[in-house]
């Protein structure tokens, strides 16, 4: 192995509970929101189809024009405690909240720049109330922090100078000040998803990354750093010169999934996937119709898919410069939560079932327990639901989590081999079948046959 003084601390996953806490949440939503919100994609009348949170750069807006945005901030229509209530209702148990996004603009009263909520028209401190209210919820929150900063004199793309380099440092003091802010003032939070560390400037200070990670660690111990965080000694990000990822979870799914049968190591891993509802829109744009719009069926089978392969769903929001969320924000929120408030015991708390993929869906494990849970999407003409067990496992029983009484049929067609037979009909969500099992060695009818 190379040595290295700021790659991984350690490897495999914590156990402790704070990580078991933020493992077992499984589904999360995400916030973004700023000064962004307000123009939302829209600039002198021009729609800009990028994402809306990088409408200053795809606009080419100059800094000082941007920031000005800061004295039209006045989300009237903001009500953290709303917001709670839709969260708990679609059956999130985190929430992960942009507290200063690229454009640099803080949601909190940071003592370290004047470009926050605080000297905006709005005044008040957003994440405070957010952080009460969904705690209140029991929703666990945690903090989105850019150390890319396209406010901050000082921060740097690269380091091509002697006078970069003293000013990336003062940045990264900054930018360490701020987090030790957060980390202080809002004692609750679970979790740091850091962003925009992906420039020469922060790749050739692994140090920084490593003692933020280690700053925030002993300012709130438990507290829990996603691997965008971090760089190694040779500028090695997410998993180190050799191979070990660092942080205490894999950030690299933003927008897309692993695939559940060629990327079955990052079961090995604790990881998270970021979803957002258009195609590429994390903060508020005013047109939607210019993508597609992801349905609450599409995005519930993505948290499922997750769920099986042992990850976090973070689904993203993008409130208006107001405070409110859109129609299709909300429907799904309430579709999504309908389902989870049926079938949520087959996501919260539960993993990677160590079982072959088959084409009607995913199977879901519970923590420490025999059940195995079949969520499927896609029931075959036949009715007939494949399932492979792995040796030394016999399946016993199956019946819907809805009519529990009502066994299904279970047909042993060899070793390890079942089908297991259901009613063909419309099915217009995804249905939940829970199987029991017992350890043994299969003694197939088939073996049966031959004796
Ligand atoms: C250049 O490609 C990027 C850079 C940053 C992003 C940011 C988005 O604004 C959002 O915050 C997402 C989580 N993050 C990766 C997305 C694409």
């Amino acid at each position: 192995a190379i040595p290295l003084k700021y790659g991984a601390q350690y490897t495999g996953k914590r156990s402790d509970e704070a990580m078991n806490k933020w493992r077992s949440n499984r589904f999360g939503q995400f916030i973004h929101w700023g000064l962004y919100a307000i123009p939302g994609g829209v600039w002198n009348g021009k729609t800009y189809n990028y994402a809306a949170e990088f409408l200053k750069s795809s606009a080419h807006i100059p800094t000082p024009v941007w920031d000005s945005l800061m004295y039209q901030f006045n989300p009237v229509k903001f009500d953290a405690k709303a917001w709670a209530k839709m969260a708990k209702k679609m059956g999130v148990k985190y929430m992960t909240i942009t507290t200063k996004h690229h454009e640099g603009f803080c949601l909190w009263p940071s003592e370290y720049t004047n470009f926050t909520v605080a000297n905006s028209p709005y005044k008040k401190d957003i994440i405070k109330q957010l952080v009460e209210a969904y705690n209140a919820e029991g929703i666990d929150v945690n903090f989105y922090y850019s150390v890319l900063d396209w406010h901050h004199p000082d921060w740097r793309y690269d380091i091509k100078t002697p006078e970069d380099s003293v000013a990336m440092s003062r940045y990264l003091t900054f930018a360490y000040n701020q987090l030790k802010e957060l980390a202080t003032n809002y004692p609750t939070v679970k979790a740091f998803w850091f962003d925009g560390t992906w420039d020469n400037s922060v790749k050739l200070n692994g140090k920084w990354t490593y003692e933020v990670e280690k700053m925030l660690k002993e300012v709130r111990p438990g507290v829990i750093v996603n691997s965008r965080l971090r760089a190694d000694d040779y500028g090695k990000r997410h998993k180190d010169s050799n191979g070990q990822l660092m942080g205490d979870y894999e950030s690299g799914y933003e927008r897309r999934l692993p695939d559940p049968v060629t990327d079955l190591a990052v079961t090995k891993w604790d990881w998270e996937a970021c979803m957002t509802i258009p195609e590429n829109q994390w903060g508020y744009h005013k047109d939607w119709s210019i993508s597609h719009v992801k349905s609450p069926l599409e995005l519930l089978e993505m948290l499922v898919h997750t769920t099986s392969m042992g990850g976090n769903f973070l689904l993203n929001f993008g409130p208006s410069g107001e405070g409110t969320f859109r129609p299709q924000e909300l429907n799904i929120a309430n579709t999504i939560g309908a389902w989870m408030s049926k079938y949520g015991n087959v996501i919260w708390d539960c993993d990677y079932a160590g079982m072959k993929k088959e084409d009607w869906g995913y199977y879901t494990k519970k923590k420490g327990s025999n059940q195995l849970n079949m969520v499927v999407f896609n029931v075959p003409v036949s009715g007939l639901l494949r399932v492979n067990t792995p040796k030394g496992m016999i399946l016993e029983k199956a019946a819907f989590l809805d009519s529990k009484g009502v066994s299904l049929k279970v047909e042993e067609i060899a070793a390890n081999q079942y089908l297991i037979h259901i009613p063909v009909k419309q099915y217009t969500s995804p249905q939940v079948i829970q199987v029991d099992y017992r350890e043994g060695n299969a003694k197939g009818s088939y073996e049966k046959a031959k004796t």
